[in-house]
């Protein structure tokens, strides 16, 4: 089974433009939750220009499916992970001023740091896991990192998708087979949307959990979010 973790940094871009608490984020992961999220993901970055430190800790009070913490591992984000204790660790190579994650790590460049990283990650209790590029070079030296799963950057295939879909997914599945063989666990995300999601999981259909932002929040203006979050379900299904 493929899970659905819900990433509600846009709905903390909503409430922040008016400085108030609408929408509550609390609530809206307790509802996506019930609606069917298998996980909650947050991306918290430097500027809290989405989801704050404080809400990662007042989600982590009560989310009872599986909680993502997506971030760059600087000093606050591991003091955050390791207090907070999460079912899972992202670690995302974005330097602070990224208007957005455009790319995975250089796992060969970053190897040491990583493996520091992840074995005081590990350390605290929570599964990790490596944004990734789907470039094989990488997938050995994630390995040796010491993570459990490798997340696979999914914007190159979302973009190439109405191009070429066959063309777009090959290298997903060529890496996605290379994970497999070395024992890593593997979540895709970046861009997925209704229309891209199933093909990927057709293509992959051993993937572990795909994190699923913008695209599905855009997509409960018009379903509303029960819908949507059964939609985007019903296209794992496959
Ligand atoms: C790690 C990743 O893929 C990102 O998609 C991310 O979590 C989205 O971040 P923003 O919501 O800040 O664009
Ligand atoms: N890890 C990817 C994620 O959480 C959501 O990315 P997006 O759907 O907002 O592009």
């Amino acid at each position: 089974m493929t899970k659905l973790s819900v990433n509600i940094n846009k709905i903390a871009t909503i409430r922040n433009a008016r400085g108030a608490n609408n929408p509550n984020l609390v609530q809206v992961a307790l509802d996506a939750e019930r609606f069917g999220a298998q996980g909650i993901t947050v991306h918290p970055r430097p500027d809290e220009r989405h989801i704050r430190y404080q809400d990662v800790m007042d989600l982590s009070k009560v989310v009872t499916t599986e909680f993502n913490i997506e971030g760059y591992p600087d000093k606050r984000y591991m003091e955050m992970v390791k207090l907070v204790k999460p079912a899972q660790a992202t670690l995302v190579p974005d330097p602070p001023e990224a208007i957005t994650s455009n790319t995975g790590w250089d796992t060969i460049a970053h190897q040491s740091m990583l493996k520091d990283i992840v074995a005081e990650l590990k350390e605290s209790g929570c599964r990790v896991s490596i944004f990734i590029n789907p470039e094989t070079k990488f997938f050995e030296p994630a390995k040796e990192t010491g993570t459990d799963r490798v997340e696979l950057y999914t914007e190159p295939y979302a973009s190439q998708f109405h191009v070429d879909r066959e063309k777009a997914v090959k290298p997903y599945v060529e890496v996605a087979n290379l994970a497999k063989e070395l024992g890593l666990g593997l979540n895709a995300g970046h861009d997925l949307d209704l229309e891209n999601l199933a093909f990927l999981k057709h293509s992959i259909p051993f993937l572990d959990e795909v994190s699923i932002g913008h695209a599905l929040i855009c997509d409960a203006l018009y379903y509303g979010l029960e819908n949507t979050i059964q939609m985007y379900r019903r296209r794992l299904e496959v």
